[in-house]
């Protein structure tokens, strides 16, 4: 478990971490989204004390990561700058890690089968492929055993095998009842890794959320009608959690809040013609840009956690909404 309380850090005059709270549970991979600069890396480094937070706290398994007397075995982090010792074999680097805790040899080479690195195990970790030293990273942190198992940008450039391999271990790991957190600036990358997210830009908390619930918010799936009748289709499927959008006076309308098939039996039953009923479904990124972009145009003093599209105020476009 993780539990960031008013984490905030300052760099002079700059505020990369700005006031946040989330807690990361156990039993399911969360994903720390954010574009570039969000602060997720001084995030991270907060949570294993790489870096002091300059107010609030940062809780691993219930306390700060200094007052762990065996940290490696609380929680264990790949995290971007890479500490390996370039002339080094990854056995070793690994071993060297593991005596700092006692960790047994066995552990070593267990961790070593994990990350299926036995083939390069004995050779120099400075001339590892980029996927392997993310499996080696990934190895070091898992060393511990730690209950908390936290990767920034493990995906980073890694082929769609590689993808897959970290998806199928960071699931295995969740369903063992670990808590993992798992950071990235690609919403596409997280939503093939992560059921939880929590969503950073600026340094503030925008979304703690579930990724189907991002979708949600975000509009969900709308239809595109198209008809000759738009203020008689705009009566009949007025309704609770019904929402129409469309320019004044013209034939097309988007509606959320019912499917397309409903719509069309609703149309018939009422004999209005129909010549357009499609789905439009909103995408992960776009639900992620519209968060991220009301971020970059916040300028304001309140932190929302829930995103939404709103509904477009563009001068005639009418908007017909029925209280749920
Ligand atoms: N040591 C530092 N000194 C000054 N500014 C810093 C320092 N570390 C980070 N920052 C600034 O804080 C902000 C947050 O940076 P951070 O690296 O945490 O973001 P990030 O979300 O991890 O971004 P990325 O996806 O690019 O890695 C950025 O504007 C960055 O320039």
């Amino acid at each position: 478990m993780i539990e960031a309380h008013r984490l905030t850090k300052r760099y002079g005059e700059k505020t990369a971490v700005d006031g946040l709270d989330f807690t990361v549970r156990p039993g399911t991979v969360t994903g720390f989204l954010g574009p570039n600069g969000a602060g997720k890396s001084t995030t991270m480094r907060m949570i294993v004390g790489l870096d002091a937070p300059t107010s609030g706290s940062v809780r691993v398994n219930g306390r700060r990561y200094a007052e762990h007397r065996a940290p490696l075995q609380e929680v264990g982090a790949l995290l971007e700058a890479k500490s390996i010792h370039p002339g080094r074999s990854a056995f070793n680097h690994l071993m060297a890690l593991a005596h700092t805790h006692g960790i047994p040899r066995s552990r070593v080479e267990e961790v070593i089968g994990l990350t299926g690195l036995q083939s390069v195990a004995g050779k120099r970790a400075g001339a590892f492929s980029l996927g392997m030293g993310q499996r080696l990273g990934i190895a070091a942190a898992l060393l511990g055993d730690p209950a908390t198992v936290m990767l920034d940008e493990p995906v980073n450039g890694l082929d769609p095998e590689g993808v897959l391999w970290i998806r199928n271990l960071l699931t295995g790991l969740a369903e063992e009842g670990r808590t993992v957190f798992v950071s990235s600036h690609l919403m596409s990358e997280v939503a093939l890794v992560a059921d939880h997210l929590i969503v950073v830009g600026r340094g503030r908390l925008l979304a703690d959320t579930t990724v189907q619930d991002l979708v949600r918010q975000a509009g969900g799936d709308a239809v595109h009608v198209a008809t000759a009748d738009p203020a008689r289709l705009r009566e009949v499927l007025a309704g609770p959690g019904v929402e129409i959008t469309g320019r004044a006076g013209a034939e097309e309308l988007l509606v959320t809040g019912l499917t397309a098939r409903e719509i069309g039996l609703k149309a018939a039953e009422h004999s209005i013609a129909l010549f357009e009923l499609s789905t439009r479904t909103v995408s992960l990124e776009e639900a992620f840009m519209d968060l991220t972009r009301d971020a970059v145009e916040y300028h304001g003093t309140t932190t929302g956690t829930t995103g939404t599209t709103g509904t477009p105020t563009t001068t005639g476009i009418e908007t017909s909404r029925s209280a749920a």
